[in-house]
Parts: C-alpha cells; structure tokens; sequence
C-alpha cells in the first residue's frame, strides 16, 4: 500500500546542493506519487504551534453570537467565522460539521481582540517561511530558477484557517462528515492537526489511507493550482475527514490549515519543464479567478 513519505526539511537547508537535490528529489515523488509528505524540522517552533492552537480554543469557546460579530462575509475577502455546517467541501454532500476561523494578512494587522493574538502573527509569518522553502524546492525539483515560484507568492495571498470539530451531539445525516472529501485549491497547504485523528488521504488506486499525526512534523499538500501548473506531473489529492466511530467522539478535534495562493495576477500556465510527456492539459488561468470560482462554489 502506498503510504506518505516523511521527509527532512533540515537536509535541504544545507547549503551543498548534492543534499538539496537529494531533498528536492523525495518531495518530488511525494508530489508526484501521492500528493502528500510529512514534514520533519519545518522550522516553525513547537511552541509556536502549541499557542496558536490555545488561541484557536479560546476563539471557538466564545459565545456564537461573539463569534457571528466576526462572521465570515464573501469569497472575495474570504475572512471571518464560518458556522457548523456552512460549508460544504463535498457539495454533494450534507454541510461540513466543523466551525472555522480565516485570516489573511492583511486582516491580521487590524484585528480588534480576541482575535489579535500576536502569535498568530508570528505563526502566519513563519508558516509564510516555510511553504517558501518548499516551493524552493519544488523549482530545483522542476528544473526551474530557484525563486520561479517564490517571486510568484510574493504578496502573501495565503489563507490560515483554524478549524474544530465539535463533539456529536447528534447522529450526523446521510453522507455528513466532518470535513467532506476534495482537494484544496491553491499551490500547497500546511497542515497542523491535534491527536484526535480522522484524517485520511485518497491514493491514485482509489484507496483510503489514514494520515494521522506524526509528533514534530507537519503535512504538507500539493493544491489543484499545482497540479494544473505541473500539467499533473505534482497531484492534488481528494482528503476528508471522517467522524471518529469510539470515545474519540466525544472529544472536540482541532487543525490548522495554512492554504498558500500564488499571487493573484499570476497567469497559471503548463511549465515547459512539465511537458515532456504529455502536452499541456489545462488552459491558462488566472490564480485569482481559479480561487474565486472555486469558493464559490463551496458555499
Ligand atoms: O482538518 C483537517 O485535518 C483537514 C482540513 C482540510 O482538509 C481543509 O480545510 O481543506
Ligand atoms: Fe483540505
């Protein structure tokens, strides 16, 4: 059975680039093969993660109608609260039970309490750093110059979203899960999860795999913008999370998920390093006007 590699960001921070390639090598047929990794030595601190995952708690435990002051209003600024069951990552399928914080940079300057916690600053900025190294090494990985992709994220378009899964209280509908089954949209997520567990990813083969927590690393996949850039040699893979059958149940399940979006301007067009087994699959696209036309469709 095919399973998701667990790969060591500390050996691409070396400078040769014999350990680089090496790196660049494993993300490659991580992307590739299964569309998911696990992150060792991601550079973002332990204690770091461990507060921003407090402050996610304290936000879900206020009043619903504190949080509904914060709701989230329209795709286009894609910010704010997001109530259970309002967005369907399965539109065939009943309302997501989870709830939902977004935050963009820009909103995170001027954020009024309790939602301005300093360390989700920090945990943006850092979470920022990271997808940057990795997409680094997705253009060594692709032959291409070295900040071919960075240049393209540079105005930190990206999404952190805090999410909980509340405990049932109730049996769900038909077909309702806690996060329905998709891919994201983007270049690349973060992923950061809690030990409840549920997570589970979709081979090529058509199988579901678990992707529980591993300690100290974070999980990392590649988004449909990728896989359209790449003309499918990277793939964005189908993942859901499903509702826990034992005591687990009873416990709330908390993540956090960094969505990195390259620039909006940026024209996402087959790379010419990515055509030399098919030619291009998907016409050019705008990454503002992909992102756009996928939120609206969630909700
Ligand atoms: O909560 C999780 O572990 C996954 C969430 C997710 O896939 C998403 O929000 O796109
Ligand atoms: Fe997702």
């Amino acid at each position: 059975m095919l399973k998701i590699p667990i790969i060591d960001l500390a050996i691409f921070r070396k400078s040769d680039i014999k350990s680089q390639q090496a790196i660049a090598k494993e993300i490659y047929d991580a992307c590739h093969k299964i569309g998911f990794m696990y992150l060792r030595n991601s550079g973002i601190s332990k204690d770091l993660i461990a507060q921003v995952f407090s402050h996610s708690k304290s936000l879900f435990n206020l009043s619903l109608a504190a949080k509904q002051k914060l709701a989230w209003k329209n795709e286009l600024s894609n910010i704010g609260y997001v109530g259970i069951e309002r967005e369907r990552l399965d539109p065939n399928q009943p309302g997501d039970l989870k709830e939902a914080f977004n935050f963009n940079k820009a909103e995170l300057l001027t954020l009024q309490p309790p939602a301005n916690e300093p360390e989700i600053f920090v945990f943006y900025q850092a979470c920022t750093e990271l997808a940057n190294k990795i997409l680094q090494a997705f253009a060594l990985a692709l032959e291409l110059p070295e900040y071919f992709f960075t240049i393209r994220h540079n105005q930190q378009n990206h999404t952190l979203r805090l999410l909980h899964y509340p405990p049932l209280q109730t049996p769900p509908k038909p077909g309702q899960v806690r996060a329905g089954e998709h891919s994201d949209y983007g270049s690349i997520t973060l992923l950061f999860q809690d030990n409840v567990g549920g997570l589970e990813v979709q081979t090529t083969a058509g199988e579901w795999i678990a992707a529980p927590t591993i300690p100290d690393t974070v999980i990392v996949n590649t988004g449909d913008l990728m896989q359209r850039w790449t003309n499918d040699v990277f793939c964005s893979t189908k993942h859901r999370v499903m509702i826990p059958h034992d005591q687990q149940l009873e416990r709330s399940r908390y993540s956090i998920a960094f969505f990195c979006h390259p620039n909006d301007d940026t024209e996402i067009a087959c790379l010419e390093t990515c055509q030399k087994e098919r030619a291009p699959i998907y016409p050019p696209i705008l990454a503002g006007e992909y992102l756009l036309s996928r939120l609206q469709a969630t909700y």
